[in-house]
């Protein structure tokens, strides 16, 4: 399995944790988010990700901020990206489950770092249910 990671500022800590867990679990990573703590503005490096996903370089993409906001709403432009900001782990396994999320979102400054891990986790534990979930998110795209 391959994943994008990417963040802003706000993200950088959480980022490094999960990448840590990531490289333990055997999964391959790449690294689209800043390294460092100073200002910087998050769609800079929500595109790299969410265009990985598009393209299908990767199987999954794990995005933060401070809120998760900024990250999910940019994310989301992209065609084929399903991008879910969730902070609990109840909202990670009806984001993939239901949604077939493609791009988990997490809000850094509104949730634990280890929380954050275990939602990771979730995430990529939890499979798409299909059936009428499939239909609706087959919906999803405008022109549909
Ligand atoms: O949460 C965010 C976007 O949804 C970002 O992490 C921003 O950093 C956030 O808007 C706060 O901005 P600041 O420059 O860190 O004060």
């Amino acid at each position: 399995m391959k994943i994008a990671i990417g963040n802003d500022h706000a993200g950088t800590a959480y980022k490094f944790a999960i990448v840590e867990m990531l490289k333990t679990m055997g999964i391959e990573v790449i690294n689209c988010g800043t390294d460092v703590s100073d200002s910087v503005d998050y769609p800079d490096f929500v595109h790299p990700v969410a265009s990985a996903v598009e393209e299908g370089k990767v199987d999954y993409g794990i995005l933060i901020c401070g809120s998760g906001n900024g990250v999910a709403m940019t994310a989301n432009k992209h065609a084929n990206v399903r991008a879910g900001l969730c902070w609990t782990k109840e909202l990670v396994e009806l984001t993939r489950s239901h949604n077939n999320a493609n791009v988990l979102c997490l809000p850094a400054r509104f949730t634990a770092k280890e929380q954050a891990l275990e939602m990771v986790k979730t995430f990529l534990e939890t499979e798409f249910e299909g059936g009428r979930h499939q239909r609706r998110v087959d919906k999803i795209p405008l022109g549909c």
